[in-house]
């Protein structure tokens, strides 16, 4: 397999110095016209590196692992318990395990996926995941599930739509059931149905109103009219201004973008963003990288996906990185921009016409997504030549994708095929450089890489985690890379005026303070001033978004007092007070290189014995008397780990983590325990709300240690804690919240209620 280093550097070899910048045209232009000679081995580089990237694979081998697979899942489903509810759930649920195995391993060989669909569905039902396993039947049958056999797939889908208390869908499942040949026992269960459905209908005088879905919701939402996009020319360009006081959590905005791409592809819905947690419905023709968490989900992505699919088939998106969002943006925006492209008889003038709609000042709340986008600045004009080319290389490389490996090229019948190819590589260069100082990452909580969603001990029933599970779900990953361009109109600051939350594809605004009218609106592209130094700020801000930032915060004469309170040690040689001379030595114990730390007084290389100590304890947690040192060691770190320090709130949570998994793998607890643990506990919440603002969805994260130690009833959660935790939930995506909710209300509102303080609902 040809690699992308080596094919861009022996093109980059073929094509001039650009000296300098005109526009994306033109440099893709010197792309287009190279002598011949040089023009046609430029080609077939591309060529060949696409065909290089062809991975087919062995669809008899695929049948195979599926098969196996889905014999393991079924001696575990044909096992489990009719007596003992726990044991049932877990064969359930790993029985699941195997049959999404199945499903993934079986890529496009059909008489797998049926089976594969077909009994996880049984699974899911058994489960009480419903909804799942009525699209996993509908999928079962889309692959071809053996037609003598239907009838068994269309009652399991009848009774999840009861179930679901979906009227409409049982009556028609019913009445195609009603038209078979059926043997005693499910003629018994047809008519418990039509049993069901009559009630149902009763209950059900009119019918339930439609959820507002993602495709209908609006793309931006000024829920008050608490600010302005203020047009002033000048070095800061446009930028956000509060038209009247804002409280802080007041929504400024939310907005829900139509262009994403997963950062984690498989474990991430790509049309709806949402983490897929039971049930993945993979594309079966781009091997298990693109995956969704319904069938409806799958079906709105459809288009995009037909000319995604063979670009995820190669993995030739993961080498591109922000070029993959570029290429997104065009294949989201391309039908709105067609409008002013298709009016220019040429090439040429097509361009200058979308560009002149793009330098335009518009009423920016109420303009399209679209237009929005195409708005949006970029910095590909003080880019350095060879960052130029390299994103010009990328925007070619796909360019040419889309042309021998998708039929996109189609909808574009208005010129000759030259130009298209021209103004396709030229949009999506622009939309890199464009999204290189715009783009936006979200982040979502997560559960913990070495878990799996599926594990039978998580759960009690489907989103209801079982007692002291909660801490699980204490990881926060970047999990989405967003087009948001009208929040891409806020300018930074190294302390921002709001926060961000995520979720899916929709991301609200809040402010994080008190924001005065006529006070402008920061949002922070970097690590903030808590968390970097401002050199470290200045260089990056420098680097990517072409300014010098003079913030409150740069501009004083202390910029990092607060950094450096994060980070100060005691020398263990002359007691003296002092933070490493270099930014790398910071977060040291998160890197490989084993780089030394002097004391800047004494010069003493630092020997660190007590890190090393309190690390191998954390691997014993599940013995009483590890923890006990475990314990004192962490107490002993205040000697030399001053006030909230990084790597004191580290260890803290390594070790309360690691404490609550021996918890849950059956390690006994006694008082002492969880009076040190809580104490523990306390300390790091308050160093994380310090550090990261107890808004943060790291805060977050962190509360559901504090989660599981109230559900024991063995930490005095005060009622400012309580209010803390049920006002995060509210911050969290929809599908992580629906669990955080239902763990308050199964185990933390009874430790309330029983406490005397009982009004207190997460759904507040
Ligand atoms: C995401 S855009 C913000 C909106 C931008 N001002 C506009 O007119 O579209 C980021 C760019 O805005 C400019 N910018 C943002 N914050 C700034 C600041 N504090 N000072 C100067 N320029 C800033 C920089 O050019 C940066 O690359």
């Amino acid at each position: 397999m040809l690699t992308l280093s080596k094919v861009f550097g022996e093109q980059n070899e073929l094509v001039p110095f650009i000296s300098s910048y005109q526009n994306e045209l033109e440099t893709v232009k010197v792309l287009h016209t190279l002598p011949a000679a040089k023009q046609q081995r430029f080609n077939e580089l591309t060529h060949e590196l696409l065909d290089s990237l062809d991975d087919v694979h062995d669809l008899k081998a695929c049948a195979e692992c599926s098969r196996s697979s889905r014999e393991h899942g079924n001696a575990v489903y044909t096992k489990r318990s009719k007596t003992n509810e726990s044991d049932r759930r877990e064969s359930l649920l790993l029985a699941c395990r195997f049959y999404t195995h199945a499903i993934l391993q079986a890529e496009n060989v059909h008489e797998e996926l049926c089976l594969g669909y077909a009994n996880r569905g049984m699974a899911l039902q058994d489960f009480g995941l419903y909804k799942e396993a009525y699209d996993d039947c509908e999928c079962a049958l889309e692959y071809g599930y053996p037609q003598k056999l239907q009838h068994k797939l269309i009652m399991r889908q009848a009774h999840c739509a009861w179930q679901l208390g979906d009227v409409r869908k049982l009556r028609e499942h019913l009445s195609w059931l009603e038209q078979q040949q059926l043997n005693a026992g499910y003629v018994n269960q047809l008519e418990q149905l039509q049993e069901q459905l009559t009630k149902l209908q009763e209950q059900q005088v009119s019918e339930p109103k439609e959820e507002l879905t993602s495709e209908q919701a609006p793309s931006l939402q000024i829920l008050a009219r608490n600010h302005k996009i203020s047009n002033s020319p000048g070095e800061k360009g446009r930028h956000m201004v509060a038209t009247q006081s804002i409280q802080p959590g007041d929504i400024i905005f939310k907005e829900q973008t139509a262009c994403f791409v997963p950062l984690e592809p498989g474990l991430i819905c790509q049309q709806c963003a949402a983490s897929v947690l039971y049930a993945p419905i993979p594309c079966t023709q781009c091997h298990q990288r693109v995956v969704y968490c319904s069938r409806h989900c799958r079906q709105l992505n459809e288009q995009i996906h037909s000319y995604e699919c063979a670009g995820y088939r190669k993995n030739l998106f993961t080498m591109l990185g922000v070029s993959h969002l570029a290429l997104r943006m065009v294949l989201c925006y391309m039908q709105e921009w067609l409008t002013e492209l298709g009016k220019g008889s040429n090439v040429q003038e097509a361009w200058k016409l979308l560009m002149a709609k793009a330098s335009k000042t518009y009423d920016w709340p109420s303009a399209s997504q679209g237009l929005l986008s195409l708005c949006m600045m970029s910095h590909l004009d003080k880019a350095a030549a060879e960052e130029l080319i390299y994103y010009a290389l990328c925007a070619n490389l796909l360019q040419v994708y889309l042309h021998r490996c998708t039929n996109f090229y189609e909808q574009l019948e208005v010129k000759t095929r030259e130009d298209w190819h021209l103004l396709i590589a030229a949009l999506i260069l622009r939309c890199a450089g464009q999204l290189l100082c715009n783009g936006h990452v979200g982040d979502t909580i997560v559960l913990r890489s070495q878990c799996h969603t599926m594990e039978s001990k998580l759960w009690r029933a489907p989103f209801h985690l079982s007692l002291g599970q909660m801490h699980k779900f204490d990881s926060v990953a970047l999990t989405t890379a967003l087009n948001l361009p009208y929040l891409a109109l806020c300018n930074h600051a190294c302390a921002p005026s709001i926060r961000l939350h995520c979720d899916g594809r929709a991301v609200s605004c809040l402010a994080a303070q008190q924001i005065e009218a006529d006070e402008e609106i920061f949002n922070c592209y970097t690590l903030d001033y808590r968390n970097s130094s401002c050199a470290m700020r200045q260089a990056q801000l420098q680097q990517t978004f072409k300014f010098r930032c003079k913030c409150i915060k740069c501009a004083s004469n202390k910029p990092d007092e607060i950094f450096l309170s994060f980070n100060r040690y005691r020398c263990e040689f002359c007691a003296h007070i002092y933070v490493p001379s270099q930014r790398e030595e910071f977060k040291w114990w998160e890197s490989e290189s084993n780089s030394a730390i002097n004391c800047s007084k004494c010069q003493a290389t630092q020997l660190f014995n007590w890190f090393g100590i309190l690390r191998r304890t954390l691997e014993f947690c599940s013995e009483q008397q590890q923890r006990r040192k475990a314990y004192k060691a962490f107490k002993e770190l205040d000697t030399w780990l001053l006030d909230y320090h990084s790597l004191k709130l580290h260890l803290a949570q390594q070790l309360i983590a690691a404490c609550l998994t021996a918890k849950a793998d059956g390690a006994t607890f006694d008082d002492s325990d969880y009076k040190q643990l809580s104490r523990i506990l306390d300390y790091l919440l308050a160093g994380v709300a310090a550090q990261h603002g107890a808004d943060s969805m790291t805060y977050i994260s962190h509360l559901t240690y504090l989660m599981d130690l109230t559900a024991f009833g063995k930490y005095k959660c005060s009622s400012e804690q309580l209010k803390a935790v049920r006002t995060a939930i509210n911050y969290l995506p929809t599908d992580t919240k629906r669990i955080f909710v239902n763990y308050y209300n199964d185990f933390i509102e009874q430790r309330i209620a029983a406490n005397g303080n009982a009004n207190a609902n997460a759904n507040a």
